[in-house]
């Protein structure tokens, strides 16, 4: 049976919803349905110009408002689709819930969307009546887009990532945080800057004295000085584990992901012990604005040639793109400034390491707003309507 077209979209005015509605425009995804736009703060309000016939927000809590629609896009965060995704299907509810949060992601009734990569998991669970499609972490389907090639050949035996993770992925505010703290640091030394004669150790001392420094309300975000700095831990910490030796042990939350929605994501095994590929490293925060980049590095099952990776890579979709490994091509297109704002996912530094030919190194950025967060939702939205 036909999919309706009344879709319901929730945090349409966040950084995510943002993003979103943006594409959703770019693409004349409009023109396709029908929107209910709601509002957690503002119920009765005045809906964006998109609105067609529906021009008034609804509540993002009612109910019975949002048991109307056919599909439901919600990137309004977890908090939101824990108070109110079981109410609406105890409420038998049985429409398509789109969600950006990490909350449903590992329930067994939920797919990881990543079309490109995964679009026969995708088919399979809406063969079977599936009705929960989730968007993945930000880390994990950047990587994917980029190096998707090598897994879907079976040629991963397990692979590390070393993340580079931006503010954005904190949300808006931690992006604020990060511009105040280069602000701030910049002002402390402007009058040196300014003097070419000025001793830069002297520079160096100021600045790492603002820094230590720095006012609770300076650091309420991040917790500690990003600006200038880096924080090698993301999310929870889940101490998984008894004791140093079993795997897992000492992950953070945001590490123990790569492997957990990397293998759901392939609809294949998800944990350790499992036929699931070891996926494992350290995720990073750095002082970029919105982009993640990751440093991965692969064992494969046999030696392939570098030639044959690049052209696995680049030939596996329309917005994957190889950087040749030369200096000049890397820093001109393998950067965060390069990538924000566009749908490219460039992997380069692709090259056989030190370790042994099995061992493949590459370099990897892509916008975490983007592929890393609306785009597989938007393209969800398009699957279930041609459905
Ligand atoms: N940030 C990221 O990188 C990623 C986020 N996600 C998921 O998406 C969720 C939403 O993230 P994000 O978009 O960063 O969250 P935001 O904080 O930007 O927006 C969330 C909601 O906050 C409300 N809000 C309150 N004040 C404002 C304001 N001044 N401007 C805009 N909205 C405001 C809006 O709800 P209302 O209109 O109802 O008041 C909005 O929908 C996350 O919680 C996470 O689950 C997923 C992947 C990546
Ligand atoms: N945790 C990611 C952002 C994010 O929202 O991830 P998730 O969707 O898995 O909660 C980061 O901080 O960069």
């Amino acid at each position: 049976m036909k999919i309706g077209n009344l879709v319901g979209l929730v945090g349409w005015r966040g950084m995510v919803g943002s993003v979103l509605i943006d594409r959703m425009q770019a693409e004349g995804d409009f023109d396709l349905i029908e929107p209910l736009f709601f509002s957690t703060s503002n119920a009765g309000g005045q809906a964006p110009a998109l609105a067609k016939n529906e021009t008034t927000l609804q509540d993002a809590y009612n109910i019975d408002a949002l048991k109307r629609c056919d599909i439901i896009i919600s990137a309004q965060g977890g908090d939101y689709t824990t108070a109110v995704f079981p109410k609406l299907r105890a409420a038998g509810w049985n429409g398509h819930w789109i969600d950006a949060a990490s909350t449903l992601r590992m329930e067994k009734d939920a797919v990881i969307i990543l079309d490109p990569v995964n679009m026969p998991v995708i088919q399979n669970a809406l063969n079977q009546g599936g009705k929960n499609w989730i968007g993945g972490n930000c880390t994990v389907s950047c990587m994917l887009m980029g190096v998707g090639a090598l897994y879907k050949a079976g040629l991963v035996e397990w692979m590390s990532t070393q993340t580079y993770q931006a503010a954005s992925g904190g949300g808006a505010q931690h992006m604020r945080e990060l511009l105040t703290q280069y602000g701030t640091l910049n002002a402390e030394v402007k009058a040196l800057l300014d003097d070419p004669k000025s001793a830069i150790l002297e520079i160096d001392r100021q600045v790492i004295a603002k820094q230590r420094s720095l006012s609770a309300s300076e650091t309420a975000n991040f917790g500690v000085p990003l600006g200038g700095s880096l924080i090698p831990w993301i999310d929870k910490d889940l101490g998984i584990g008894k004791s140093h030796d079993e795997a897992g042990w000492g992950q953070s939350k945001e590490e123990w992901k790569g492997m957990a929605e990397t293998n759901k994501i392939l609809g294949q095994g998800e944990g350790f012990g499992s036929t699931a590929i070891p996926v494992d490293g350290f995720c990073v925060r750095v002082g970029a604005m919105r982009c993640h980049s990751q440093a991965l590095t692969f064992k494969l099952k046999k030696n392939v040639p570098s030639a044959d990776i690049e052209a696995m890579i680049a030939a596996d979709n329309p917005w994957v793109k190889v950087v040749p490994n030369t200096r000049e091509a890397t820093i001109k297109d393998l950067t965060p400034v390069a990538v924000t704002g566009t749908m490219t996912i460039p992997v380069g530094r692709i090259r056989k390491l030190a370790m042994g030919p099995e061992y493949v190194g590459a370099f990897t950025v892509g916008d975490q707003l983007l592929w890393g967060a609306a785009e597989p939702l938007r393209r969800m939205l398009r699957i279930l309507l041609q459905a």
